[in-house]
């Protein structure tokens, strides 16, 4: 799926959050939002799906207007994984996975056997197949987010939309949940706190401050030590890895100008 959002201005309690912001995502690409707390990324992703109509501006799903597609085709073509999971007293991993299939179903439709195929490939790929009869409200915040990415996964959507999804997990899962992702093939739009997540994972990143998109393009041309300097007020160096040749940025600590702003 193709995703433009056109010269999108958002809202939150009556107040201007985002502005004017136009990005294109192309099928199958990643592109990560990156911008410091309050920028505006959960603001956009919410716009992208429809939960909030747009002060101004519009949001393009394959050349159709979201706010003219109906609450169901949305589900069935679009994947959200929130950043507060939903509350799911008694069903078992399984059963939440299951429930990504219900856009497909008619009224009365029951599981399938492909549904369940699909669930069972989703747990695999999300890391929770030997959690499938575990109550999700006993579960770890990080068990429970890799369950919401196999939910999204059996979705079989064509956008996958993910606000901040490694911030429960441990270091391996960070880079196991950023590389399953990649590897879907599917396009996605993912708000991201960790820059070395975005170089490594994402084909472009779009930088907010304030509301603004700052930035646009691949990670590597996009998040330099200044940029990281000006819209975080931390000071960073850009490092090759020596093995890999990858690059990565090492973050110093916040810059004078953000100690000045904080005291
Ligand atoms: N329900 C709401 N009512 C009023 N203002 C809101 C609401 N939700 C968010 N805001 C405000 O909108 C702005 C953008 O918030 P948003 O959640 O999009 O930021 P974010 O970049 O996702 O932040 P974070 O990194 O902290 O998750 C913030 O100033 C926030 O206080």
């Amino acid at each position: 799926m193709r995703l433009e959002t056109l010269d999108l201005t958002l809202g939150r309690g009556g107040r201007e959050v985002v502005t004017a912001a136009s990005v294109v995502v192309e099928p199958g690409e990643v592109l990560g939002i990156l911008g410091a707390n309050g920028s505006g990324k959960s603001t956009i992703l919410r716009a992208c799906f429809g939960a909030l109509r747009p002060v101004s501006g519009q949001v393009r799903l394959d050349g159709t207007d979201v706010a003219t597609m109906s609450r169901r085709e949305i589900a069935r073509r679009v994947a959200v994984m929130a950043q507060e999971p939903p509350d799911e007293f008694g069903l078992t991993v399984a059963e939440s996975v299951l429930l990504g299939r219900t856009p497909h179903r008619g009224v009365l439709g029951r599981d399938s056997p492909k549904d369940w195929r699909v669930v069972g490939r989703a747990m695999e790929l999300a890391g929770v197949a030997a959690l499938a009869d575990r109550p999700v409200h006993r579960l770890s915040g990080g068990e429970r987010q890799r369950t919401l990415l196999a939910r999204a996964i059996a979705q079989e959507a064509e956008l996958l939309l993910l606000d901040e999804p490694t911030n429960h997990l441990d270091v391996s899962y960070r880079f196991e949940l950023m590389h399953t992702v990649a590897e879907l093939g599917i396009t996605t739009v993912v708000a991201l706190h960790e820059l070395d997540l975005a170089l490594a994972y994402c084909d472009r990143v779009a930088v907010l401050d304030r509301g603004r998109v700052v930035a646009l393009g691949e990670p590597a041309d996009i998040l330099t030590p200044a940029l990281v300097r000006e819209v975080f007020g931390v000071e960073a160096s850009r490092i090759t890895d020596p093995e890999a040749g990858t690059p990565h940025l090492l973050l110093r600590g916040t810059s004078a100008r953000t100690r000045e702003r904080n005291t």
